[in-house]
């Protein structure tokens, strides 16, 4: 079955105005059709993702104690490790190892904070035996987020939307999160390393290692999505899907087990916006507004605009034994 997922250059970014507008048509539509495509000529190198999926491999090679002591359990802002079976999602429990860090920030004073999603809020935990790992990945994070504005800006665009149409909600800076992740092998045919979901920020930058196990759904099946060195994978996410009342598709996801004997790794950057925001709808313009269906409706993952409760949301529901430590069960939902 032929690959659904587009490829798309960035270098047209910067050439002539043609190729811009080229760029923004074929990324709107990318995100339109599938939600999903591949990214190349975003100007992080090769060397630099090798480097990072090294860090993943040291990480995860790390002796159980060592990964104890940074285990997410220890974090009410959702921080560090999880082991395999630890995270949840369509509620079964996935196969895979996570490393999470968001920004680098002290926690706010408890006495101060009124709402549950300043919570989120926090220090990383790093391990003391790889010494340069914060450094590394806070500058990725930063890299990341570079391509992920650019690439919201020029969605804005293919909307007919001024590039800045979005910035209010990001001015104080987005939300970031970045996942090293590994998948060990299994016997099973179909082991749910992590199952169906969409991402609940605007935008995701996966990054793949040689091994597929990726998959997207596109019209009710199926797809792999084959790793393609260099290239990140991008996806929309609910808060886009949101912002352009359905227009843009927050697609479904999941990733199958690699079989016995192989080990995939991964590392995902995800990019709302500020906590405090609430997305607004843009107003699009009636050829567009036609196939604006309004977001998708499901009762069991409630989109909600106000940018923390939907973070909260996704954090709980994935890491029920953080959430059970430090948190009551309900999303707070003053102004959803
Ligand atoms: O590991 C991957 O390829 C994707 C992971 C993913 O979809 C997620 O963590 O949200
Ligand atoms: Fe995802």
């Amino acid at each position: 079955m032929q690959s659904p997922i587009p490829v798309l250059s960035m270098r047209k970014l910067y050439l002539s105005t043609t190729d811009r507008q080229e760029f923004i048509a074929e990324l709107g539509q990318a995100a339109r059709d599938v939600g999903f495509f591949y990214l190349e000529d975003h100007g992080i190198s090769l060397a630099e993702q090798v480097k990072v999926l090294d860090t993943a491999k040291a990480f995860f090679a790390l002796d159980n104690r060592a990964k104890e002591q940074v285990q997410m359990i220890h974090s009410p802002h959702f921080r560090g490790y999880s082991a395999n079976y630890t995270e949840l999602t369509a509620g079964r429990r996935d196969r895979r190892e996570q490393f999470d860090i968001m920004d680098e920030l002290p926690a706010q004073d408890p006495s101060t904070t009124r709402l549950e999603w300043q919570r989120l809020i926090g220090p990383n935990q790093w391990p003391q035996q790889l010494p340069t790992m914060k450094t590394q990945l806070l500058n990725w994070q930063d890299k990341l987020t570079e391509v992920s504005l650019l690439l919201l800006e020029a969605l804005c665009e293919s909307l007919e939307q001024p590039a800045n149409a979005l910035a209010k909600t990001i001015d104080k800076g987005p939300y970031r999160h970045t996942k090293l992740i590994k998948y060990p092998g299994s016997s099973e045919t179909a082991g749910q390393g992590v199952g169906a979901h969409k991402d609940p920020g605007y935008l995701t930058l996966v990054l793949q290692d040689e091994n597929s196990g990726l998959e997207v759904e596109f019209e009710q099946q199926w797809y792999k999505v084959a790793p393609r060195p260099g290239a990140f994978v991008v996806n929309i996410g609910e808060l886009l899907e949101l912002a352009s009342n359905g227009y843009l598709k927050a697609t479904n996801h999941r990733v199958t087990s690699p079989k016995s004997g192989v080990t995939r790794y991964s590392s995902a950057f995800f990019m709302a916006a500020q906590l405090d925001a609430s997305v607004p709808v843009l107003k699009l313009p009636p050829y567009l507004a036609k196939h604006a269906k309004g977001p998708t409706s499901d009762p069991d993952n409630p989109l909600l605009h106000n940018v923390g409760n939907n973070v909260m949301k996704g954090r709980k529901r994935s890491h029920p034994d953080v959430s059970a430590r430090f948190y009551s069960q309900e999303v707070e939902c003053s102004s959803c």
